[in-house]
């Protein structure tokens, strides 16, 4: 049977990555989806926004959205300071396996936790089964299509508190537009556009912070 492409991103992260050391691994996805496949890795332009805001926010508790090959919840867990903790939403179990084993080969595995399954069943989960009182930082880089209800059901879960951060990958590539419009004429949100390029490409993107107001 032969090898998917995110399998293909993984052998090359274990072939050419240091074990232990995350900057290596997001290196090694970076130069394989630069120079062999393109894949829809947040990367390392977009990926210094996602790092400035992880380092403004210094979160206690970070969920994303999307877990994929595991790229962005490397770039997030480095950056996290002792004993606080990482959760990512992954419903694809293939892409699930990649991740974890992304995620083992960079040494973070003991900050980050895996929920299989779809966000809208995960996030109502939170609370009583994986112990969180309030997220500190949202990275939604799941279907764009999901960024708006998964936002509502966040809130409606009483998952946020005054300055919880949202972040949000693809606002104009493949586009949110749903999302902005609901995010940005909601009062009890003050948002930020961050301009920048699709992963591994010229085309403009951009990403969009939200930050909630209580
Ligand atoms: O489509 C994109 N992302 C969708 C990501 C989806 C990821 O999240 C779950 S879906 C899920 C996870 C959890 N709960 C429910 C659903 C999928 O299994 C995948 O791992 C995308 C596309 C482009 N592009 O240029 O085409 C660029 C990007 O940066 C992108 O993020
Ligand atoms: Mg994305």
């Amino acid at each position: 049977m032969n090898q998917s492409k995110e399998q293909r991103i993984l052998d090359f992260v274990l072939q050419n990555a240091v074990r232990g050391d995350p900057r290596s691994v997001v290196d090694a996805i970076d130069k394989y989806c630069t120079q062999k496949e393109w894949a829809m890795n947040v990367g390392s332009e977009k990926g210094i926004i996602l790092d400035k805001t992880v380092e403004e926010v210094n979160p206690s508790v970070a969920l994303e959205l999307g877990t994929y090959c595991g790229y962005s919840a490397v770039r997030i867990a480095r950056l996290l300071k002792p004993g606080a903790r990482l959760l990512t939403v992954e419903f694809n179990p293939e892409f699930a396996a990649v991740a974890k084993q992304t995620i083992e080969f960079a040494g973070v595995q003991d900050k980050v936790k895996i929920l299989e399954g779809p966000s809208e069943e995960i996030i109502p989960q939170l609370k009583k089964k994986y112990e969180v009182d309030t997220l500190d930082f949202v990275f939604l880089d799941h279907w764009k299509d999901r960024y708006t209800p998964d936002t509502i059901l966040i809130q409606e879960c009483n998952l946020l508190r005054k300055g919880s951060v949202l972040l949000a990958d693809n606002v104009i590539i493949p586009g949110a537009p749903e999302f902005l419009k609901y995010i940005r004429n909601n009062p009890r949100f003050q948002c930020t556009n961050y301009p920048s390029h699709l992963e591994y490409m010229k085309a403009e993107d951009a990403m969009e912070k939200a930050v909630f107001l209580g």
